[in-house]
């Protein structure tokens, strides 16, 4: 895994947006694996400055994301679907049948993640995934325990992951129990990825990234059998991996 270190989230986001516009300038019909969460929006933004200046052009891109929510319809405001066109998608010239999200119908709707597993495979795969980081250390939704082996299908939210997110929703009710989210074997598969670490609440998480082993606790760890990762992370998240002496970081 290749670490970048930037000095805090506007640098990480600005370096995170660079490396999506070369992957596109490279090749314009490029897959593109895309995440939600606070984290991403601004790279997200940065996208959005570079295409209004430099016209570049998502005609030919295809996006893929790695999870959404059951439950909600694509036009409730807590959707992934809903946010990542707010977020992104109504800002550049990307054609609406080139995004997609994972959709299921209800938790026992097992053909949905077959159908975008499928998709995937037919898409040749992503090129590029970006990815946020839980403070469990979940990658998409994958929770800890999940099967490295595992591809998309329906996922059952833990306490912790609903309660990070519940600052989205009115109530903690409203918290969908439930997510379809890409596997990790289905993420594993992308050619590169770059994970996005900021702030003080990953500091934790970033620290056991680098000291653990690869095991199914920590859904993340994957990331260090694949041959093509970077993870790009501001100063706070780097603050207990930096305190830790004779660390590997070191
Ligand atoms: N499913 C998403 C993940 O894809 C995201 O990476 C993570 C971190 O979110 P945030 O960026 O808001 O910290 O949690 C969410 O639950």
């Amino acid at each position: 895994m290749k670490l970048i270190e930037v000095k805090n989230y506007d640098e990480m986001s600005k370096v995170a947006a660079k490396a999506i516009m070369e992957q596109i300038q490279t090749k314009p019909n490029s897959v593109l694996g895309l995440a939600t969460g606070g984290t991403p929006i601004g790279t997200y933004q940065y996208l959005i400055a570079d295409f209004t200046k430099n016209q570049t052009s998502y005609e030919k891109v295809i996006t893929v994301n790695l999870d959404e929510y059951v439950g909600l319809e694509k036009d409730n405001p807590q959707s992934y679907s809903y946010y990542m066109k707010e977020q992104l998608f109504n800002h550049i010239d990307i054609p609406e049948n080139h995004t997609y999200l994972p959709s299921a119908k209800n938790i026992d709707d097992e053909e949905a993640g077959r159908n975008y597993e499928k998709l995937i495979d037919s898409l040749g795969g992503m090129d590029l995934q970006i990815l946020g980081i839980g403070e469990n250390g979940h990658i998409g939704f994958n929770e800890p325990g999940t099967s490295f082996h595992s591809t998309t299908g329906i996922v059952k939210l833990t306490d912790s992951t609903r309660e990070a997110n519940a600052r989205y929703f009115a109530t903690m009710d409203e918290v969908p129990t439930h997510a379809i989210s890409m596997g990790i074997a289905t993420i594993m598969k992308s050619r590169k990825i770059v994970l996005l670490v900021s702030g003080v609440k990953k500091a934790s998480v970033l620290n056991q990234l680098f000291h653990s082993d690869i095991n199914e606790d920590l859904p993340a760890s994957i990331l260090k059998k694949h041959p093509n990762v970077t993870i790009i992370a501001d100063q706070e998240a780097l603050s207990i991996l930096k305190e830790n002496k004779g660390s590997v970081y070191s």
